[in-house]
């Protein structure tokens, strides 16, 4: 079945000549070779592009996507070398025609290759898409039973300031009450963990007036977000206006959603499942936008179809590192509401709240998750810190001019220094501290006097708070500019200090897991800090390496037992992502780069709680390009949520 148009070309030579040019890797040549043993008439261009599908599902996208714009930068790249262009001619309905013909391709998933309208994918991803999808829509589709009236009395007295103005905490809270899944997004400190606290004390306070007691699990994506939400919400449970009964019914613990589902060594399949659900009636997920597709399918199969699902997060944020994006496809237009007239009823009955400016509009027609979804506006943190908050908005709104300003009117949160590579300034920023905050310098002090073995625990705790006081970051992995050679430099320095020894292990390392370790308990991301551990008989030290766990203990390791680390004095901004830092300083490389956009750059500046510093090695056009350059990932859940 090969056309005429490709009759010339022969698919192995290409996919080597592909694979040589880094337009694909390994795996994406041997899935393409698998689907030829699979069927030994398909066609050049089909074999050729399952390849490239395979290979993007590496940048997150889930799809291959014919009919957008960007297909031709997501195929080959900003500036693709002629002759590998070459090697697919022919346009996308070519292509697409090809792909209709071919015995590979179904539209009904009965085929290694989907292709669903324009989009082609691997059937996994589209299995997983689809089951989200509809999932989702399964749970729009379950009122929760209760009423506007219902929910009217205790909104009022959770939320007794909200006056004549909209609310949208207290209106995000009624519209997550309504159906089987709400979806509350909202930058930095605008209060999802004040927003879901409450709607814990309404859907409790509820059910206990019914004679009945949810089973509430909070869970995050990661380690680090799971013991951040744990710290913030012990507080606000404590300070809920409900009944004790009601108060000590809500969990303050919070685990990774790993271990809500259940990992098994060795497995790719978690113990929870369709047939093995969760024993929970109402589960919250923080930082949201770092779940990917396939783990966002796995909770929502596990979840029994009564249990309410509430997800939280920042839809602006960078998306999971594995493929999807799907906080972001969920809130696509929470901006602007989106809102049904019942919806609009339902919030002024609930609330008291007038949201019609937010209301649909003929050329914007609200879907059903739209009616669920609510956004939290006001940056209730950024009192403290508004330099934070404004740089934050300028870069969302890809605004230069207002990112120059926030520098120039908030210089007591915002710095900025012009960096040259040949010298130590870097080096000197982070060991003597910068912008007010201690370096690490003072954390090399601190290591080196260790308390006695009883005050070990709650010394380490001190020690890890300390590290998040001051965190680099970069958006880059290698290169001059990325984690690794920066982590290589500010080692080096540090020995040249006399800080650290030129030894692999040694007290004041800070690691981060680089994989999951079950037998550990501990997660890929989680930090940990080296420190002399307990004295023997002798009086000696032996080096361990401290990490906190989601419930506030501390784990000793010893640092042997830990294969997959790294040093982390440098971080990517992918991996920041659930933490939050007093002071953050993001590296900008000395050029332009692909993997440098407004999501990454927004991500960095959010991650800092009172002071960020940008230091740029380059032109103020290397921010200028990374912020006029917003994340696309290929996937049709938004798309198949407007049905
Ligand atoms: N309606 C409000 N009025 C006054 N202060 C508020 C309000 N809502 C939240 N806050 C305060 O703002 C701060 C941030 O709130 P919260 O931690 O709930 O935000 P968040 O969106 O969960 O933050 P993060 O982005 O860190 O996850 C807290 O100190 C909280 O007490």
């Amino acid at each position: 079945m090969q056309s005429d148009l490709f009759s010339a070309l022969n698919w192995e030579d290409a996919l080597k000549q592909l694979r040589d040019g880094g337009l694909l890797r390994d795996l994406d040549v041997a899935i393409s070779r698998f689907l030829h043993q699979q069927c030994s008439e398909a066609s050049y261009e089909v074999l050729l592009l399952a390849a490239f599908t395979s290979n993007h599902q590496s940048s997150g996208h889930l799809c291959l996507d014919f009919e957008n714009d960007a297909l031709s930068t997501q195929l080959w790249g900003t500036s693709p070398p002629a002759e590998l262009t070459q090697l697919l001619p022919g346009t996308p309905d070519q292509w697409l025609t090809a792909l209709q013909q071919s015995p590979l391709v179904s539209n009904d998933g009965s085929t290694p290759l989907v292709l669903d309208q324009h989009r082609l994918y691997l059937r996994r991803s589209w299995s997983q898409e689809r089951s989200v999808a509809d999932a989702i829509a399964a749970r729009l589709a379950t009122p929760s039973g209760l009423s506007a009236q219902q929910l009217h009395g205790p909104l009022q007295a959770l939320f007794p300031d909200s006056g004549n103005g909209t609310n949208w905490q207290q209106v995000a809270c009624a519209l997550a009450s309504r159906v089987g899944i709400g979806i509350i997004t909202g930058g930095p400190g605008t209060g999802k963990t004040t927003t879901v606290v409450k709607l814990l004390g309404l859907l409790q306070s509820l059910a206990m007036e019914n004679h009945q007691r949810l089973r509430i699990r909070l869970a995050a994506p990661t380690g680090k977000a799971a013991a951040r939400l744990t710290e913030s919400i012990g507080d606000q449970v404590a300070a809920l206006p409900v009944s004790d009964a009601v108060r000590d019914s809500i969990p303050t613990d919070v685990t990774t959603l790993h271990r809500l589902l259940g990992t098994r060594p060795d497995s790719r399949h978690f113990r929870h499942h369709a047939h093995n659900p969760l024993h929970a009636d109402l589960v919250v997920v923080d930082e949201a936008s770092m779940i990917d597709m396939d783990m966002m399918a796995s909770l929502l199969a596990a979840l029994p179809a009564h249990a309410q699902l509430i997800l939280l997060g920042d839809k602006d944020q960078l998306a999971s590192v594995e493929a999807g994006a799907v906080m972001g496809d969920l809130c696509r237009h929470a901006f602007e509401g989106r809102y049904h007239a019942d919806t609009v009823d339902f919030v002024a009955q609930s609330c008291g709240a007038d949201i019609r400016d937010f209301c649909e509009e003929p050329d914007q027609p609200g879907t059903a998750l739209a009616q669920s979804t609510a956004m939290l506006r006001t940056n209730w943190r950024s009192k403290d810190s508004p330099g934070i908050g404004a740089l934050a908005t300028a870069i969302n709104q890809a605004d230069l001019g207002k990112s120059r300003a926030a520098f120039r009117d908030y210089p007591e949160s915002l710095n900025r220094h012009r960096l040259q590579n040949d010298n130590t300034q870097l080096e000197n920023l982070l060991v003597e501290g910068s912008a007010g905050h201690a370096g690490l310098r003072s954390l090399f002090a601190a290591v080196d006097s260790p308390p006695g073995n009883e005050e070990r625990d709650p010394w380490a705790a001190g020690l890890l708070k300390q590290l998040t006081h001051q965190q680099l970051l970069s958006g880059l992995r290698s290169g001059p500019f990325g984690v690794e050679q920066l982590n290589q430099r500010l080692t080096h320095y540090l020995q040249q200090q006399d800080l650290a020894p030129e030894r692999e292990w040694y007290a004041g390392r800070p690691v981060m897991m680089t994989r999951n370790d079950y037998q550990l308990g501990l997660m890929n991301g989680d930090v940990g800090l080296t420190l002399p551990g307990e004295t023997d008989d002798n009086g000696n030290h032996r080096l361990r390496v401290a990490f906190q766990l989601p419930d506030g203990r501390i784990k000793w390791v010893l640092p042997s037992r830990l294969d997959g680390v790294e040093t982390v004095y440098a971080m990517t901004v992918h991996k920041s992502q659930g933490s939050e830092f007093r002071h953050t300083l993001l590296v900008l490389p000395d050029a332009p780069h692909p993997l440098l956009t407004r999501e990454l750059v927004y991500t960095a500046i959010t991650r800092a709680r009172d002071t960020f510093t940008l230091l740029e090695f380059g032109k103020p056009s290397v921010l200028e390009s990374a912020i006029r350059k917003p994340t696309w990932r290929a996937s049709g859940l938004a798309d198949r949520l407007q049905d």
